[in-house]
Parts: structure tokens; C-alpha cells; sequence
């Protein structure tokens, strides 16, 4: 992938400012009326993007929609667990667990795809260095320093052990500009707590349990709505935690003029380096080993591929909505908090054949839904919009893969709230994309 100046950006271009849309909606004319689709659209979490304007904007393009019924039900169980309201931030380690290997066969034959070979750089927004590259990179520095060797720290039910990642000494910046500084996304638990009200607890049950919807946004992009259950969701959190706190876990990338990204980082499987937009088997600023993409995430991977190529089957237009096979190396997994953001930007840096085949990236939104930008060129007022929330899985290949995307805004306390009691989920959006090199 190419992150490159969307990603210093953060997706501020300027003066323009926000233009927000609230509800769950797939792209609109301006003064058309939302494009609500199926059930799951209708459902969007209510209390999403209070207090912004709703101003429209967007064109719609290609708004093709199927909707689609799992019979999977999710078991959303029924703790009624304590949640906790407080929105400090901690800094904590923990042990890296070895994971299964990934190892999918997929129908079309990609392997010759799965040798890692370094990237070229490739830049889309080259030489623009203009004011949009610099400006808005506030630097977020609201993690807690690490103060000290912490032995023990619980979140969730968990206890986690801190390994040697993040021991004292690491003063959380690295030569290169990052914030080093180990990055807990869950929360500490404490003894207050808040319960969620058994209506919002029940209409997130309902929701699980509708199965979910699939549709084609544009060709080669599909959204597959709710297609993670809370207890998928629940383990996709749980693992990032354990992994994040470990040896190459989440951090803070930084350029080296002091700009930091408005997102925390995890590399699995291989690692991208935001400075040189390459990928390689160790994280330059320190020379961890990025850990293994677990074996579940790659299954669902591979069930949302399944099902985006059965969606896209009984299209009209077969050939053109058509999302080829992957089998993922890499997964990226970002973390915004409230304020997070990411400029618009094309994965570019997977290997040429790879994005020349169309094969998709796969992007499993959790937590707190986002403003999701994208669109056929880099700039945010031309973009198109659409809110993904936890459990969303959204595909971009075949004629979608150069597309240009980015997160325009985290929408704040719209994460379910059984999510974040089971797994303490701190305020923010975990994001995770898979590619193959
Ligand atoms: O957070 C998202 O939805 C997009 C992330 C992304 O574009 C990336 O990691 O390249
Ligand atoms: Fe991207």
C-alpha cells in the first residue's frame, strides 16, 4: 500500500473542513435522499454523529445493492457486563503469543504472488509537498508514558503479562519520529462503571442476529454490513490487544519531521513502513518481527471473499463487479482514536502483480464507525461517503483496487456498547486490511 501524503495529510486538505453526513448511507446525489440499504443500513447505531452538520455532499456513481441474509446468528451473550466510562489512555505491555500459520488455498492461483520481494517505492501523490502535507499533523501525544517496568496490567477479564517489548527505557521516541510508546487498545478497568440500558443492549442483539447485507458499492467494491458477529468482533479485539502489546505491536508512526500519523499501527504478517513505503520482515525503528496474521482472521477473510464473489455472481454485470481470489500476507491494523484520521490515499505498494490482478484488500471495521472517503481522485470534496461500522467488512478489488480511500472522521460513542463491555474496547475505531504482496 501507498499511504503516502494521504497519510501525512490525515485528510485535511486545507481550509475546506468537514462536511459530515450522518446515517447509514451509501453514496447520494447532493438533495437526493439516502440510498438506504436493506436492513442493515436502516439500522445505523442512532446515536452516530450528534452535534455535527449534516451537511450532503457526494456524487453517486455506480449504487448497485443486493441484500443478502446470513443465517449465522450471533451469540451476543448476555452479561450485561460493567462498562467503563472513562477515557484515559494507558500505555501497558504484554506477551506475544505464538499464532497458527495462514495458509489458504483460493481457487484462482496466486501463489506466485506470495514471495516477498522488496517494494519500489510508488508514490501516487508525489512532489506535492503543499501545505496539505504538513498542516493538520497535530501531534497526538495523549498516550500515558510507559513510567517504569509494569509486570501485570488487566483490562477486559484478562490479565496480560508485559514482555520485553516496551520495558523501561523506551521513552517512546524513536530515531525516526515514531512514538514508540507501547499502546494499549483497550482499556483499564476500574472499579466504576456504567451499564449500557437494556434497549440499546437488545437493539445491538437484534441487529446480530439479522444476518447481514451485502452490497455492491461501485464495481470491484463491496460492503458486507454486520458480516462480523459481537463475538467475532469480541475475539478480533482480544487478539489485536494481545498482539498489540507485544513485540511489534501498535505504535505511533511519525515521518521524520516531527509529524506523527492521527492512527496507532500494528503490522502482521509483513511489515510497511509508512517513512518508505515499503514493506519488509522487520520494523525498521526497532527491529521487531511483526507477529503472524492468526489463522481466524484469515478465515473470515476468506468467507468475505466467498460471498462477495457469490454477491457479485448474479450481478448483471458479471465481468465487471468481478473480486478475484487472495490469500492474505499482510494485515494492517490500524487504531483511530476519536480524533484519528487518514487522508485519502491509494494501496499501492503491494507487489505489481498483485494490484494488477485486482486482488482485493479486505478491511474489517470494529469499535466506533467511521466516515469512510472514497473515489476516483485525491481530493476529499469530490469523494464519496459511507459509514462503516463495527462488523463491517468492506472489499476493494478488481476494478476497485486503485481506488482512492481514507477516513475522514471517527464518529464518537457509536460502537456497541456489548463490544466494548466484553472487551473494554477504549473510545476509537480498530481497523484491520488485508492484501496480499
Ligand atoms: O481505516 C480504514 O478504513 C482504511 C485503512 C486504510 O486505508 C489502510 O490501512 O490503508
Ligand atoms: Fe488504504
Amino acid at each position: 500500500m501507498n499511504h503516502d501524503e494521504g497519510w501525512r495529510s490525515g485528510g485535511r486538505g486545507g481550509p475546506r473542513g468537514r462536511s459530515q453526513a450522518s446515517g447509514q448511507r451509501v453514496n447520494r446525489q447532493k438533495g437526493e435522499r439516502p440510498v438506504t440499504v436493506g436492513r442493515s443500513l436502516d439500522e445505523s447505531s442512532g446515536n452516530r454523529s450528534r452535534g455535527r452538520g449534516s451537511r450532503e455532499r457526494g456524487r453517486c456513481k455506480h449504487v448497485q445493492v443486493y441484500v443478502e441474509k446470513s443465517s449465522r446468528v450471533a451469540n451476543v451473550g448476555n452479561s450485561a457486563q460493567e462498562e467503563e466510562v472513562k477515557s484515559q489512555e494507558d500505555g501497558l505491555g504484554s506477551s506475544k503469543k505464538p499464532d497458527e500459520d495462514a495458509a489458504f488455498n483460493c481457487s484462482g492461483d496466486n501463489s506466485d504472488l506470495l514471495q516477498p520481494s522488496a517494494s519500489p517505492v510508488s508514490r501516487e501523490c508525489e512532489g506535492k509537498n503543499d501545505g496539505r502535507m504538513s498542516c493538520g499533523l497535530v501531534n497526538e501525544m495523549e498516550d500515558v508514558p510507559l513510567s517504569g517496568q509494569v509486570s501485570m496490567s488487566s483490562t477486559s477479564d484478562k490479565k496480560v503479562e508485559i514482555s520485553s517489548a516496551g520495558k523501561s527505557g523506551d521513552v517512546g521516541k524513536a530515531p525516526d519520529g515514531s512514538n514508540t510508546r507501547l499502546f494499549d487498545i483497550c482499556l483499564e478497568k476500574k472499579g466504576f462503571c456504567l451499564k449500557s440500558s437494556s434497549f440499546e443492549l437488545n437493539k445491538e442483539k437484534r441487529r446480530a442476529t439479522k444476518g447481514y447485507a451485502s452490497i455492491v458499492i461501485r464495481p470491484g467494491m463491496v460492503l458486507l454490513k454486520n458480516f462480523l458477529s459481537i463475538n467475532d468482533q469480541v475475539m478480533i479485539v482480544n487478539k489485536c490487544r494481545e498482539l498489540g502489546l507485544g513485540e511489534g505491536g501498535f505504535y505511533q508512526p511519525g515521518y521524520g519531521d516531527g509529524a506523527l500519523l492521527h492512527l496507532k499501527m500494528m503490522c502482521l504478517g509483513r511489515n510497511w513502513d509508512p517513512q518508505t513505503s515499503r514493506y519488509g520482515d522487520t520494523r525498521p525503528h526497532d527491529g521487531s518481527v511483526p507477529p503472524k496474521i492468526p489463522f481466524e482472521f484469515n478465515q473470515f477473510v476468506q468467507k468475505a471473499i466467498q460471498d462477495s464473489q457469490s454477491l457479485v455472481a448474479t450481478s448483471s454485470k458479471k465481468g465487471e463487479d468481478e473480486i478475484p481470489c487472495m490469500s492474505p500476507d499482510i494485515c494492517i491494523a490500524n487504531f483511530y482514536t476519536s480524533t484519528g484520521r487518514l487522508g485519502l490515499h491509494k494501496d499501492k505498494d503491494e507487489s505489481a502483480k498483485s494490484i494488477q490482478k485486482g486482488l482485493p484488500v479486505v478491511s474489517f471495521s470494529i469499535g466506533d464507525s467511521a466516515e469512510f472517503l472514497y473515489g476516483d481522485q485525491r481530493d476529499d470534496d469530490k469523494a464519496d461517503m459511507v459509514v462503516l461500522q463495527s462488523g463491517d467488512v468492506l472489499l476493494f478489488g478488481g476494478k476497485s483496487r486503485n481506488v482512492f480511500h481514507g477516513v475522514r472522521s471517527i464518529l464518537k460513542d457509536t460502537a456497541p456498547k456489548v463490544l466494548v463491555q466484553e472487551t473494554n474496547l477504549r473510545p476509537g475505531r480498530l481497523n484491520l486490511t488485508f492484501r496480499q504482496y
